[in-house]
């Protein structure tokens, strides 16, 4: 019989949502039935998260990973490391931004050493994370430097059978069209690819989306279509991969209904993900893509303007827990 997934689950910054959310999708009895779960983090935080998400659930408490036994339990390790008196919900904190490195400094690990099969970490908050002392550009170069990877990694959005991926990312946007170059276009086109390939797509139809309005109206609203995007989308054309573009990014998503393709290659951060937010905002998945290690999250972040109501929606970190699940190869 095929063993049960073992995989990591981080409570996110503990001033946002994230230790409601874990405490919702542990309740499910599907959710638990799919993995052993190993949750990490401070013991206090996640008895909040059970008290804020009214939820009762049975688990037990190990020091490390070497006393899971049996596969139909949630564990738990307490790194005990953040005070209760050190943060507030809903507000910034820098002792919660040390813990949540730390935290997903101690699940990585493990992951690397191929004792967890995959990680899904509830949502941090990148300023948190910088004050506590992880001065990353984001947690993606944050979990590459921990994973010795110099190159070749980018986030994916994923929602339904919707792939996404983007030439810059967090970066700010004055940044965006110096960073537009055929070489990093190319080199996204080729992840994109072969990202889907990986995950069983046969020959996946990727759609770029252009830089500026109207794809540059040939040139007079701006070049970089011209000069980077369409050589670069030739290029892997004569690759045999099957892309096109680049096409104007306000009705990219429309395609969708006449022209379906399996991802999205986008210029920058937002120019896709108001859409996927749009589409299914309590189902969007972020993936730390291109690394050793299978890493979910949800696409929202700590939404402190909602923490300790109870009222955080779970999909999303559902649906995350379901990816790194069958990204793990389950
Ligand atoms: N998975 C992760 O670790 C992510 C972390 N972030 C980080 O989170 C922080 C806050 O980001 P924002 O841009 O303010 O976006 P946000 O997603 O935290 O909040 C945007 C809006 O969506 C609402 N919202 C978010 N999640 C919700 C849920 N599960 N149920 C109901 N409503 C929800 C919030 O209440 C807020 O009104 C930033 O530091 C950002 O970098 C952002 C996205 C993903
Ligand atoms: N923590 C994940 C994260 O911030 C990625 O979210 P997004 O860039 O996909 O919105």
């Amino acid at each position: 019989m095929k063993r049960k997934p073992l995989m990591g689950l981080t409570l996110g910054d503990a001033t946002g949502i994230g230790s409601e959310l874990v405490a919702k999708t542990l309740e499910s009895e599907d959710i638990r039935r799919m993995a052993t779960w190993v949750v990490v983090g401070d013991e206090r935080v996640f008895q909040q998260g059970l008290s804020v998400a009214g939820v009762t659930l049975p688990y037990q408490t190990i020091t490390n990973i070497e006393e899971v036994e049996r596969d139909d339990q949630v564990y738990f390790i307490d790194l005990h490391n953040l005070q209760p008196d050190a943060y507030t919900l809903g507000r910034l904190s820098a002792e919660s931004g040390q813990a949540t490195g730390e935290t997903l400094t101690y699940v990585l690990k493990l992951a690397q050493q191929k004792k967890l099969d995959g990680v899904v970490y509830a949502p941090i908050n990148k300023e948190a994370l910088h004050s506590g002392g992880f001065h990353f550009q984001d947690e993606l170069h944050f979990f590459a430097s921990l994973l010795d990877c110099k190159e070749g990694f980018s986030e994916i959005n994923v929602m339904g059978d919707l792939w996404v991926t983007r030439i810059t990312s967090h970066v700010p946007i004055k940044q965006v069209s110096s960073l537009v170059t055929k070489e990093r276009v190319a080199r996204i086109i080729r992840f994109a690819h072969d990202t889907l390939i990986n995950v069983g797509y046969d020959k996946p139809k990727i759609a770029v989306a252009a830089l500026n309005p109207h794809a540059g109206d040939g040139g007079l609203l701006g070049t970089e279509e011209i000069d980077e995007i369409r050589p670069a989308i030739y290029e892997a054309q004569e690759q045999g991969i099957h892309v096109e573009g680049p096409y104007p990014a306000d009705t990219i998503f429309l395609r969708l209904k006449t022209k379906p393709f399996d991802c999205l290659v986008s210029m920058y951060h937002d120019q896709a993900q108001t859409g996927m937010k749009l589409l299914g905002f309590n189902k969007g998945v972020t993936v730390s893509g291109g690394l050793p290690v299978v890493i979910t999250t949800p696409a929202h972040g700590t939404a402190f303007d909602i923490a300790g109501q109870g009222i955080a929606d779970p999909g999303a970190t559902e649906q995350a827990m379901r990816l790194a699940i069958k990204l793990a190869g389950f």
